[in-house]
């Protein structure tokens, strides 16, 4: 039995980390994918020794070259009890946790390549919990960077989560040919385990990652609740990435602590970016009929992103390389925001529907002979597939 699955990456318009205490954010899915095969194997017969094992469970991380592998004895002598629940998810327990982190260690992951050990752990946690100890093989490639803003951690998670939900019983979905999506209640349920993937590698997560890449499209979100919305005009977006890593996990904590140092301050920041993001919604929605209000609109749009910009770097979560980035494309009239959790990482800026390519050409070429990479992505795309194929 063997499925694929293909979860999307996101931007966050506004709102990032304000919406970790609550206030409202606006996002898109983007058509840069987290891949990932999976294979159940069949079990080893009864009769054969707890030494020459029961199979054992691959994960082969493409892009970086890395294959992790367990032997399901191991795996049984490391958790004291596993029963998997697949339609029934739940957090990982603190003893679980502490088993995940030994088992991940056991692998000696390089220093340079230590932020995998997150995705690993969060990886083990979802298969264990759906699947139990059953022997399987999982491949990941993403087109995503890593780190980087776009939400890669939440496309691993609905991905893993999707694929292994789709060999489980727990969802009814039939195998048909061509790419597919899960109906409702099976969207919830792939929406719901890839967030508590979420939480091992992020630790307080809002559930805006995962949620835009199992739905797609557009979103605002608040305190865990989604609405779709659709912009009347298609949003152009160049991202630009800094290529400076950093941790979505440390910077969520970093805007936390600053906020329990000033709370009346940061209470104020974060009703202030609810506002901005409820009216980037409201404005994205709004009709257009000519060239004339398109720009309005866009108008609007790029002051709610300077607007935004300025919090976030009161929030703390801005960086040179940000700066930098806002600097060059402030000299050619544009606006732009740091995406994600910030640190580093990627920086939007809106492309003005009217604005000449050779403008466009212009920003990208002196974005990129500053060491920024940039990307083209379409905005509010397709949420998360799978294939039996
Ligand atoms: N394809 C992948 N293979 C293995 N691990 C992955 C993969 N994609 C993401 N991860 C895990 O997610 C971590 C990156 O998550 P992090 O939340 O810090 O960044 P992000 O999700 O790209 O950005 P943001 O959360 O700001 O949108 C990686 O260090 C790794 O642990
Ligand atoms: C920084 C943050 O707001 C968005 C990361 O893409 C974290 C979260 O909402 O989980
Ligand atoms: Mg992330």
């Amino acid at each position: 039995m063997e499925v694929r699955s293909r979860a999307p990456g996101k931007i966050i318009l506004a709102g990032e980390h304000a919406v970790v205490h609550g206030s409202t954010a606006v996002a898109a899915a983007i058509d840069l994918y987290t891949h990932v095969f999976f294979r159940l194997l069949p079990a080893a017969p009864s009769s054969s020794s707890p030494d020459s094992g029961d199979g054992s469970l691959e994960l082969d991380l493409k892009d970086m070259n890395v294959v992790f592998s367990w032997p399901l004895s191991r795996l049984k002598e490391a958790f004291q009890e596993i029963t998997p629940i697949p339609s029934s998810p739940r957090s990982c327990s603190r003893e679980n946790m502490e088993v995940l982190q030994m088992l991940v260690e056991e692998k000696n992951i390089p220093e340079a390549r230590i932020g995998l050990s997150s995705g690993v752990s969060a990886f083990l946690y979802l298969y264990t919990s759906i699947h139990g100890l059953k022997p399987a093989k999982v491949v990941v490639s993403s087109d995503l960077p890593l780190g980087s803003g776009l939400g890669s951690s939440a496309s691993f998670c609905v991905s893993i989560s999707a694929a292994l939900l789709a060999l489980s019983d727990a969802t009814a979905i039939e195998s048909k040919s061509g790419w597919l999506t899960f109906g409702e209640s099976d969207l919830e349920l792939v929406n719901k385990w890839s967030f508590e993937g979420e939480k091992i590698i992020h630790g307080k997560p809002s559930g805006i990652d995962n949620t835009v890449s199992t739905y797609g499209n557009m979103i605002t979100f608040r305190l865990g609740e989604l609405t779709r919305i659709k912009s009347a005009a298609p949003l152009k977006m160049l991202i630009t990435n800094t290529k400076v890593g950093r941790n979505t996990k440390a910077l969520v904590a970093g805007v936390s602590e600053r906020a329990s140092r000033h709370p009346d301050a940061m209470a104020s920041v974060f009703t202030a970016v609810d506002c901005i993001s409820k009216e980037m919604s409201t404005v994205i929605e709004s009709p257009v009929s000519d060239d004339i209000s398109i720009t309005a609109k866009e108008e609007k749009i790029e002051e709610l992103m300077e607007m935004n910009q300025g919090l976030l770097q009161c929030m703390g979560v801005s960086h040179a390389s940000i700066e930098a980035v806002l600097r060059i494309t402030f000299k050619y009239k544009l606006a732009s925001k740091l995406t994600g959790a910030g640190g580093g990482g990627c920086v939007l800026t809106l492309l003005p529907t009217l604005l000449a390519n050779t403008v466009v050409d212009k920003v990208i070429g002196e974005l990129e002979a500053g060491g920024f990479q940039c990307l083209k992505a379409q905005v509010g795309g397709k949420g998360l597939e799978i294939s039996f194929e």
